[in-house]
């Protein structure tokens, strides 16, 4: 019923993975505290696979693909891609790296100098890390332009005569130039207009299929990661709190914070939408720099227990392939996992009919 991955082999390895951004205040700049942007998050991502990435504005969604790429030194936390343990690894030294990873930005407004032609855009990083000719590399910006929709005739161009959808087409070829293995898409489609985002998740998955690249589709459109994703990894507050297969995530949510959104993505369908058991969560996401004691969500979690105020829980597997951090599951060995699992779904029904709304 649920989609596997599309190989068993992992190109990406991301274990314990923290990235804290100190809060200096007062006078003398003092280290006062941390913004615990990603704190302590695991996943792995299969070769050709899409795992989409999504949570709340500010829950550390950005941070966390910024990190596995080491656009920033990491807390703590190991990080291996393509079999290269990077997470350690000096700045200096990732330079040889880079090729095989790559990101697409949300804003390809601002993420492409307006003082560079496309040509000169897409050729910066053969100019970086190749050793090929003028011709060799106006060739590839050509075959590249070619590759993502855009007209070649327009290479000599500046960002600014293109169009949104057209701009973020030029940081595709810009990230395809050195042929990477995996892409991280950070909110690639947000800041398009809704009529040329299905073209550029069409055009993405294209190049996927035609490359074998693989993706880290970080975004708060639910609906597209559900087009989009092989499996789905759900943050809050700087922690995965479940990761599954795509189907299985939205046919049948484990974690209430999960729950919640699903529940918040709009049915078109009136008849439907009268249906839907609605979590309509209450309070405020508390502050990356000050998280509650224990479970994360506990401030706002529907089905809260007394432990998830006191402990930490554990992200685990709980049935095969299906990972999820949330106390009513920390009992549940794998055999048992469904049997467990819908206990804790019939538990959750049971508080959401208390906190229902339609
Ligand atoms: N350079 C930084 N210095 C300090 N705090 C930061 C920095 N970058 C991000 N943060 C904080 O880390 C938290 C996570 O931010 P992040 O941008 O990763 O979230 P997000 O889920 O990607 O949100 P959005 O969808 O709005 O982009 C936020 O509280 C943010 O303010």
């Amino acid at each position: 019923m649920f989609d596997a991955p599309k190989t068993d082999t992992k190109l990406v390895e991301v274990n314990n993975l923290k990235m804290h951004f100190p809060i200096y205040s007062g006078l003398f700049r003092r280290h006062t505290g941390n913004v615990k942007a990603v704190d302590g998050v695991s996943f792995d991502i299969y070769e050709g696979e899409t795992l989409g990435l999504v949570g709340e504005s500010g829950c550390g969604k950005s941070t966390c693909g910024r990190a596995i790429l080491r656009l920033y030194d990491i807390t703590g936390g190991t990080i291996s891609i393509d079999g290269m343990e990077i997470g350690d690894t000096p700045q200096k030294d990732l330079r040889t790296k880079r090729p095989t990873m790559q990101m697409v930005f949300q804003d390809p407004q601002a993420s492409l100098n307006p003082r560079m032609t496309v040509q000169a855009i897409i050729q910066e990083p053969l100019d970086e890390h190749t050793t090929l000719s003028k011709d060799e590399k106006r060739d590839k910006v050509h075959d590249l332009m070619d590759q993502v929709g855009l007209n070649r005739k327009f290479a000599g161009r500046y960002p600014h005569a293109f169009s949104g959808g057209q701009r973020q087409r030029i940081g595709i070829a810009r990230a395809l130039a050195l042929n990477p293995k995996f892409i991280v898409c950070d909110e690639p489609i947000a800041a398009l207009d809704v009529s040329i985002q299905a073209q550029v998740v069409n055009l993405l998955e294209d190049l996927q299929k035609e490359y074998g690249l693989t993706y880290l589709f970080i975004s708060h459109d639910l609906s597209m990661v559900r087009h989009i994703a092989t499996r789905v990894a759900v943050m809050y507050l700087g922690k995965i709190v479940e990761l599954s297969p795509r189907e299985a995530l939205y046919a049948e949510p484990l974690h209430p914070y999960t729950k919640a959104l699903l529940s918040a993505v709009p049915e078109p369908d009136p008849e439907m939408h009268d249906m839907m058991d609605r979590t309509i969560l209450t309070g405020d996401v508390p502050s990356p720099a000050n998280p509650p004691k224990g479970c994360n969500f506990c401030t706002r979690c529907p089905a809260v227990m007394d432990i998830c105020h006191q402990n930490e829980p554990e992200y685990r597997e709980v049935m095969p392939g299906r990972f999820v951090a949330c106390h009513h599951y920390n009992d549940v060995s794998t055999s048992a996992g469904s049997t467990a699992a819908s206990e804790a779904s019939d538990q959750q029904s049971l508080s959401n009919t208390n906190n229902t709304t339609n």
